[in-house]
C-alpha cells in the first residue's frame, strides 16, 4: 500500500464537459484519507463522471485532480487505484477463479501470495463456492461480485466502487458494506457511490452531487442535524429544497 500522508483525492477548479453538455461546472473536493466515503446524489448528478475524473479515464476541460499525492491516472498509481464501474469488466468465458487470479497477476502478485489473495478474497465476496464457474453462468450480482474481487485482490490504496451494491440482496449488501468498514480500519480509502440513501448512513462522510456541483460534504449525523430529518433519503430532499427556495426564504427559517 502507497504511503500517502495527504488526503486520498484532491479536485480543484475540475470542469467537464461531456457531449455538449458542461456536466461538472468548476468542483473543488477533498477525500480524506483512510474512511468511506459515500457519494450519493440523482441520477445524471455526475457520480459517475466524478470517479471517472479520479480514476483518470476522463477528459477533463479545467482544474486539477491528485490522488495519493499523484495527477490522476499517473502510470504509478495503476496498482494503487481499484476501479469497479457499473458494467461488469471481467472475462464471461473464464472461471471465478481465473477472472480473480488474471487481475492478481496484473498487479504482480504470483505463487503462493496470488493464491491466497485469490483465496481470500473470493470468500470476502462469497464466491467460493462458485470459484470454478465460468463467468457467463452467473447471476448478476454474482457477475458483479466478480468485477469487485478483481478490483479488491491487489489490495489497492484507493477503491472506487461505482454503485457496487445494485441488485444485490439486504445480507449481501450489509456483509460488503462489513468488509468496506474493514478495508477502511486496514487504512484503505474508499469512496462508494449508490442511489440507496440508507447506505449512507454506513459511510464516514457523505459528497452529495447535484447538477455537477457538491451540494454537501458532511457526516451522516451532521447531515441528519443539519436537516432536522431523520433518514438520509428526507435530509438529501431537504438539502435540495432548501437550495431552490427563493433566498428570502432561506434566511427566515
Ligand atoms: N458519454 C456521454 N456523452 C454525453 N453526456 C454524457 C455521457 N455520459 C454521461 N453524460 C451526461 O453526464 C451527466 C452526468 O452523468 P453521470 O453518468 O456522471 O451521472 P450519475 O450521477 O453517475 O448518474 P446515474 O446515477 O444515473 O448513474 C448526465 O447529464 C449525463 O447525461
Amino acid at each position: 500500500m502507497m504511503n500517502n500522508h495527504g488526503p486520498a483525492i484532491s479536485v480543484s477548479g475540475l470542469q467537464v464537459v461531456r457531449g455538449r453538455r458542461r456536466v461538472i461546472p468548476g468542483l473543488d473536493l477533498e477525500v480524506p484519507a483512510g474512511e468511506v466515503v459515500g457519494l450519493l446524489g440523482p441520477s445524471g448528478s455526475g457520480k459517475s463522471t466524478l470517479m471517472r475524473c479520479f480514476v483518470g479515464v476522463q477528459v477533463v476541460e479545467a482544474g486539477t485532480v491528485t490522488v495519493l499525492g499523484h495527477p490522476a491516472g499517473s502510470p504509478v498509481l495503476r496498482a494503487e487505484v481499484g476501479y469497479v464501474t457499473q458494467s461488469p469488466s471481467v472475462y464471461a468465458d473464464l472461471s471465478v477463479r481465473d477472472n480473480v487470479a488474471y487481475f492478481a497477476r496484473a498487479v504482480g502478485l504470483r505463487g503462493a501470495d496470488l493464491r491466497e489473495a485469490v483465496d481470500r478474497t473470493l470468500e470476502e465476496v462469497d464466491l467460493t463456492g462458485f470459484a470454478s464457474q465460468l463467468v457467463q453462468d452467473l447471476s448478476g450480482g454474482q457477475e458483479s461480485r466478480v468485477s469487485l474481487a478483481a478490483a479488491l485482490v491487489g489490495r489497492p490504496t484507493l477503491l472506487v466502487l461505482d454503485e457496487p451494491t445494485v441488485g444485490l440482496d439486504p445480507v449481501l449488501r450489509r456483509d460488503l458494506w462489513d468488509l468496506f468498514r474493514q478495508l477502511a480500519e486496514r487504512g484503505h480509502s474508499l469512496v462508494v457511490s449508490s442511489h440507496v440513501m440508507d447506505e449512507a448512513a454506513r459511510c464516514d462522510r457523505l459528497v452529495l452531487l447535484r447538477e455537477g456541483r457538491v451540494l454537501a460534504d458532511l457526516t451522516p449525523d451532521e447531515l441528519l442535524s443539519r436537516t432536522g430529518t431523520a433518514d438520509a433519503d428526507a435530509a438529501f430532499l431537504a438539502l435540495i429544497d432548501a437550495e431552490d427556495a427563493p433566498s428570502h426564504e432561506r434566511s427566515a427559517s
